[in-house]
């Protein structure tokens, strides 16, 4: 890599990186030459080069002098004195004195974190006097660790400030913080806090069901509760707006603010919103249970990002929109209506410095002495969790009295410490938790206890950073028996501060930390007391040389993956600008919606008009009413849309007007839909025409073969038989398994496992197209296609209507598979392939277009070299024929192709559902 000397050359590879982030152009290899980085890929691995650069020469600005010695002496101090919580509130405003006295200054992106809950919580001392403590959980101290952007908190401060001076003087003391608060009131926080965020979405996404006492209650109470969290994040959002400036990032956090990018983007749709979890997201089962379930993940999709600590998080965050909207689920995240929200794994980490340095302090060294003389003789076990149910308590103290029970040798040898962190004490179920665990906890003591010791000390309150980090340093056995935990950061931070003594971490396998820590750690499953005890027995007994093993994994990991990483990851570099950038990019693929007057009009205007219509979802009745339920099973049979029969006939019967029905279905279907128009029609995407004299002919070429459509057949068949709802249509020429009325997932499952199936067999060697819709795997004979249906289709008629004047009108609408989409090709050659993410050729056998056009050129009298770059007004350069005289005489203004119901295309319109055809079509008709 490229070594750079001057702030000069910094200068523009900060321009650089700022470019990348605007746009997908880049300057490259710093000379200023343009290009356009075409993938994601692509554009992640040059940010990642640019940032290094960057990164290593503003370590060797700071090394060699750009900033004055002492100033550097002295400021390094104030970094690495930085321990306290209190300190690291204020570490933000540290860490800007560095950026704003360095000789160089780097850019720093402004960051507006929204929280339910600020890093602090306030105190109220006096009219307009305040104490902030810094409040407590994961959430909280892995975002202190967060220096690297500018950044702003915005969140409830845990306090009920209903006065006007109290208001201000408290926003005025959080500013200090670079806090911003919002002010909820006593029965809003009851209903939307204690109520929506911990009495039903925590249980729920926890797994742990609605509270089951007071469930009635809950049930009945459940609107208002909804009504209220809508409000609090409403309230969020209108101190964002006021605070929010242009190009700053939005970082909406957890599950109490899952409606805040809807109200955000709702007030400014550029603005850039990330939105991530810190709990579990849990199986679309148990989300589908929620009275709001849509509305929730609809509100949570308007972000541009969505992240989770795992990917079991996301996957079933995709699997309950895939399966309660509807929507697609691509690798990269979810498909609505042309955009892509990108749902993705961060996994959190911790400052884990920090906590290594800590460990050095007098003050916690201290502690650490005064702990082991106080436990000399016995070894340390240790829980740290908040008092929630998720966190296990009463079956961790189950399985150590099981322990204690089957191992009497160590009863006078172990001691368990439990932090019971008290947390939402004002929800019933919490509080009735803390009197089961302390009913445990006696039980246990009575049993096992005697006159000078207890095998359980219990403590139902919070420790300051140092006598927290000294315990970790001290502890033999850490037991985090989570029945669920997002991520578990306890876990992190006793690894953190273990360099020494390298003890054991026995860790819950539904922790998200299992994920990441699971190599080092004993995984167990907290409901299993047994299990749990022979693994506390297991990690007591452990070799030295297993626990060091165990414990340099982990160490490693967290060291490595630290919340900087993560905070950085998920706004700056990777995924959020990127996100927008794509999102923007693939917009630009979406033609616009057409303007029907227009059609309409040039419509009238023509003398001899050709409409090329789609069948299904085009213009056939509609199956998907807007309140259909994923699951229902609807009609399969496809009937012409019943307020069309009227206004087509009409088209049809117009003598300056000729109407081409062009479809996948078999003649059979077509001929019992339009037996009384006056109609053309192509069946089997063109393979058979039937004329305006209706009889069927066999348009494309006459010795297809068809050997493989028995074994093909079977398969379809055993696919059918094994996927609940799906069936299969046995053409002439193809045959196609539909899955639209089955389980999304499974239907896609089933189809990916046909096509590995088909390739490997009946098709590996038949001259066939696989082609994957969006719920259909359809095998057809090679080479068939709309778009070169069109060609011979054109013959015919012009032969058998004996056409004299060139075709002035062309309007080809449809719903169709991206493969088929070359009939938008045949009037506009040159536009450009889309992704080819649906259609599949058979591997070795040719799809290509161009080899398929000249295949057929023989029969067709037409060929079209139509520019696609042409304006409105720019002549559509039309020639034909065998003849000499030209057939087609398109403008950008009489040629109108449309895609029904999709949003990539290369139509030059859409048209949103097959309910605008039929308005379309009867405007026309009248
Ligand atoms: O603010 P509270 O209601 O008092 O609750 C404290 C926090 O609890 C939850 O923490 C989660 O975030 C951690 C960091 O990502 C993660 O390690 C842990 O597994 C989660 O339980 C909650 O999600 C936060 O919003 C609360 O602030
Ligand atoms: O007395 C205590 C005990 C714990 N914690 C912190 O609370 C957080 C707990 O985070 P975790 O992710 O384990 O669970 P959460 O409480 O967020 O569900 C950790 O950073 C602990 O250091 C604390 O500040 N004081």
């Amino acid at each position: 890599m490229q070594k750079l000397n001057s702030s000069d050359e910094i200068t523009s590879l900060e321009h650089d990186l700022n470019e990348l982030k605007k746009s997908n152009r880049l300057v490259d290899d710093y000379n200023n030459t343009s290009t356009v980085l075409q993938t994601r890929l692509e554009r992640l691995i040059r940010e990642r080069e640019l940032r290094k650069s960057l990164k290593s020469h503003h370590e060797d600005v700071h090394t060699n002098g750009a900033m004055d010695g002492s100033n550097k002496d002295d400021l390094t101090s104030k970094i690495d004195s930085l321990t306290s919580e209190e300190e690291l509130v204020d570490g933000v405003k540290a860490c800007k004195i560095v950026s704003s006295e360095c000789e160089y200054r780097p850019f720093k992106q402004r960051l507006l974190v929204v929280a339910n809950r600020l890093p602090v919580s306030a105190v109220r001392k006096g009219e307009a006097s305040w104490q902030l403590d810094v409040s407590a959980g994961g959430l909280v101290s892995a975002l202190l660790g967060v220096t690297e952007f500018e950044t702003r908190w915005i969140g409830w401060a845990g306090v009920n400030v209903p006065d006007e001076i109290g208001q201000k003087s408290l926003t005025e003391s959080l500013a200090e913080k670079r806090c911003v608060p919002v002010f909820l009131d006593e029965d809003l926080v009851n209903l939307y806090y204690n109520g929506y965020c911990n009495n039903i979405l925590w249980p729920l996404f926890h797994y742990l069901g609605l509270p089951q006492e007071d469930w009635l209650a809950t049930i009945c109470s459940f609107e208002s509760q909804f009504e209220a969290y809508k409000k609090a994040n409403q309230m969020f959002a209108d101190v964002v707006n006021e605070h929010y400036q242009e190009g700053d990032i939005v970082w909406c956090h957890d599950y109490h603010l899952m409606f805040l990018p809807k109200c955000l983007k709702e007030a400014n749709p550029n603005m850039k919103v990330g939105w991530f979890l810190h709990t579990p997201f849990p199986s679309s089962e148990i989300h589908r249970t929620m009275p709001s379930r849509s509305e929730l993940l609809t509100a949570v999709l308007a972000a541009d990002l969505v992240g989770f600590h795992t990917y079991d998080y996301a996957r079933h965050f995709m699997s309950a929109c895939t399966r309660i909207l509807g929507l697609e689920g691509t690798p990269e995240g979810v498909e609505d209506q042309g955009r892509l929200i990108r749902v993705a794994a961060f996994p959190i980490g911790i400052d884990s410095d920090r906590f290594t340095r800590a460990i050095q302090l007098p003050q916690v060294k201290n502690h650490i002495k005064e702990f082991q003389e106080r436990f000399a003789g016995r070894k340390v076990m240790l829980g740290v969790d908040r008092l929630d149910m998720i966190k296990g308590i009463p079956q961790k103290l189950l399985a150590f009295e099981k322990f204690l029970e089957d191992n009497p040798n160590w009863r006078d040898k172990v001691v368990l410490l439990q932090i019971a962190v008290p947390t939402r004490t004002d929800v019933p179920e919490y509080q009735k938790l803390t009197c089961q665990v302390h009913e445990i906890v006696g039980r246990i003591n009575g049993k096992f206890g005697t006159l000078t010791t207890v095998p359980i000390h219990h403590l139902d309150r919070s420790l300051d950073f140092h006598a927290l980090c000294a315990l970790y340093a001290i502890t033999d056995v850490a037991l985090i028996t989570s029945l669920r935990d997002g991520m578990n950061l306890v876990s992190y931070e006793f690894v953190a501060c273990q360099a020494s003594k390298k003890g054991v971490l026995i860790l819950s396998e539904f922790a998200g930390a299992a994920q990441s820590l699971g190599a080092g750690a004993l995984l167990v499953n907290p409901w299993n007391v047994t299990e749990v005890a022979s693994s506390i027995s297991y990690a007591l007994n452990m070799p030295s040389d297993e626990r060091e093993k165990r414990h340099n994994h982990n160490y490693m990991h967290v060291t490595t993956h630290t919340s900087q990483e993560w905070a950085e990851t998920f706004v700056r570099f990777v995924e959020l600008n990127d996100t927008v950038v794509e999102a923007e990019l693939r917009t630009t693929q979406i033609p616009p919606l057409l303007q029907t007057e227009r059609a309409i009009d040039r419509y009238h205007s023509s003398t001899n008009r050709l409409l090329i219509l789609g069948f299904n979802a085009t213009i056939t009745e509609p199956v998907n009413a807007p309140d259909r339920r994923i699951d229902q099973f609807k009609e399969m049979e496809l009937h012409l849309h019943p307020e069309l029969k009227e206004p087509l006939k009409k088209l049809c019967d117009d003598p300056r007007t000729t109407v081409v029905v062009v479809s996948g279905s078999h003649q059979s279907v077509l001929d019992e839909n339009f037996e009384d128009f006056n109609v053309w029609l192509a069946a089997e995407h063109g393979v058979f025409l039937r004329t305006a004299n209706k009889k069927w002919i066999q348009n494309l070429t006459d010795n297809i073969n068809l050997d493989w459509i028995e074994s093909v057949k079977d398969v379809f068949e055993y696919f059918t038989e094994r996927t609940p709802r799906s069936y299969y249509e046995l053409r002439e020429t193809s045959i196609v398994w539909n899955y639209k009325y089955a389980d999304i997932e499974f239907g896609r499952l089933q189809a990916k496992d046909m096509l590995q199936h088909l390739w490997t067999g009946p098709i590996s060697n038949a001259s066939v197209e696989v082609v994957q819709g969006g719920r259909s795997v359809e095998v057809r004979a090679n080479g068939v296609t709309k778009g070169v249906c069109v060609s011979g289709l054109l013959g015919q008629i012009i032969h058998e209507k004996d056409m004299k004047s060139p075709i002035d009108y062309v309007l080809c609408v449809g719903h169709f598979l991206q493969k088929d989409e070359d009939i938008f090709t045949f009037f506009e050659p040159e536009l450009p392939a889309l992704t080819p993410t649906s259609s599949f050729g058979s591997p070795g056998l040719s799809s290509n277009y161009s080899e398929e056009m000249a295949k057929f050129d023989d029969q067709s009298i037409i060929t079209s070299e139509i520019d696609s770059g042409c304006t409105n007004n720019e002549s559509m350069q039309t020639h034909a024929s065998n003849n000499g005289s030209s057939v087609l005489d398109l403008r950008g203004d009489n040629y109108f192709s449309c895609a029904v119901g999709r949003k990539r295309s290369n139509a030059r319109y859409l048209l949103s559902s097959a309910a605008d055809v039929v308005a379309l079509l009867k405007n026309l008709a009248d």
